[in-house]
């Protein structure tokens, strides 16, 4: 009798238990593996503590919050973007928030588009540190205009830096790895790097390139197991992405608009830094609807398309209404700022 009441204590607790986490996961804010890993697997302060992480576009928005997150687990750092004024104002908070030492943060002022100073910038950090455990490459920009009004430069420097910037820093850094056999390739890409979005034509294909570049070479280390390569793929977060992004011509970014309704940084970095500690090889990070819009994409195409054209409508109207893109597809709007 004694052992019955257990068993139904016990299957109480499992049913409550999947219950909670059924819960969880429709609150969802990452694909299933993520958020598996999330609850079961190693822990960040565990795998990343101690190991050299360089991180491109560290100035702002996810780079930087990504640099105070990693300080925070005893990672040692190395900061890159192009601005070093910035890069030294977030080694400061670094230092501030963390156990770091000076020595332990690399202030390495680098351009994506200048792709012949990106051998020296890796041969800075070897000489440094030693060794590069973990490249993140996150600095990048993005689109705010539609594909009938911008010019074709801008498409052209999407693509210098979001990808061909991108690949050429990771051939410096790969070879090392390689010549290791170890290390880790972590590249911020997009959910428009695998579904599409009207505004970022150039942008969406840019982090469609680094996907099918990312994902080929991936299998070409296939006899280097402990080179990971992981591609993250953001939905809107917090950030200067839209203040920076291009619109019709290269030299014009647009008005700033109100971009506290999105992910807040500090979340999106947790969850990367999640899948990074458990060499996860692609995660989508979104709120909804954009998650929902992701599984029917790789689910039901068709139905995909229907929802998105219904969501790229509203998007486009927001963009010439002058509000942020993404604001207000199912409630009021948000007004520009
Ligand atoms: N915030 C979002 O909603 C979102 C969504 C999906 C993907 N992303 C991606 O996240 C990454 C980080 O963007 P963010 O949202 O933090 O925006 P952000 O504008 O705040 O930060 C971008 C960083 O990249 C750097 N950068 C830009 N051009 C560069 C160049 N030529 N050389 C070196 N560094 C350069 C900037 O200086 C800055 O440090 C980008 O790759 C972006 O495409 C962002």
């Amino acid at each position: 009798m004694e052992l019955c009441c257990l068993c139904d204590v016990l299957w109480g607790c499992a049913l409550l238990y999947i219950v909670l986490q059924l819960i969880r996961f429709l609150r969802a804010d990452g694909d299933l593996s993520l958020l598996w890993a999330e609850l079961f697997g190693s822990s960040p302060e565990k795998e990343l503590s101690g190991k050299v992480v360089w991180v491109t576009g560290a100035s702002s928005g996810i780079g930087e919050e990504l640099s105070y997150q990693l300080a925070k687990l005893g990672a040692i750092l190395v900061l890159s973007a192009r601005r070093v004024e910035e890069l030294q104002r977030v080694k400061q908070k670094c230092l501030e928030i963390s156990g770091l030492q000076k020595e332990d943060v690399l202030v390495l002022p680098l351009d994506l588009v200048k792709r012949d100073t990106h051998e020296s910038a890796a041969s800075t950090v070897l000489h440094h540190f030693g060794r590069i455990d973990v490249l993140i490459n996150n600095g990048g920009r993005s689109q705010r205009s539609l594909f009938v009004d911008a010019s074709l430069d801008v498409y052209e420097a999407l693509i210098q830096i979001n990808y061909l910037g991108t690949i050429s820093l990771t051939k410096c850094v790969l070879k090392h790895m390689v010549e290791r056999k170890k290390g880790k390739i972590v590249n911020v890409s997009s959910i428009t790097g695998f579904i599409g979005a009207p505004l970022s034509t150039g942008y969406a294909a840019s982090k469609h390139a680094l996907q099918g570049f990312f994902n080929s070479l991936r299998i070409e280390l296939y006899d280097y197991p402990d080179i990971m390569i992981t591609n993250v793929c953001p939905g809107p977060v917090q950030s200067k992405v839209v203040d920076n992004a291009f619109t019709e011509e290269v030299n014009k970014t647009p008005d700033r608009t109100d971009q506290s309704y999105k992910m807040p940084t500090a979340r999106c970095v947790q969850l990367m830094l999640v899948s990074i500690a458990n060499n996860l090889k692609e995660i989508w990070i979104a709120d909804q609807p954009y998650l929902c819009v992701c599984y029917l994409w790789q689910y039901m195409p068709t139905w995909a398309w229907w929802i998105t054209g219904k969501i790229g409508r509203k998007r486009i109207q927001n963009f010439k209404d002058g509000l942020d893109a993404d604001s207000s597809y199912f409630t009021t709007k948000a007004k520009a700022s």
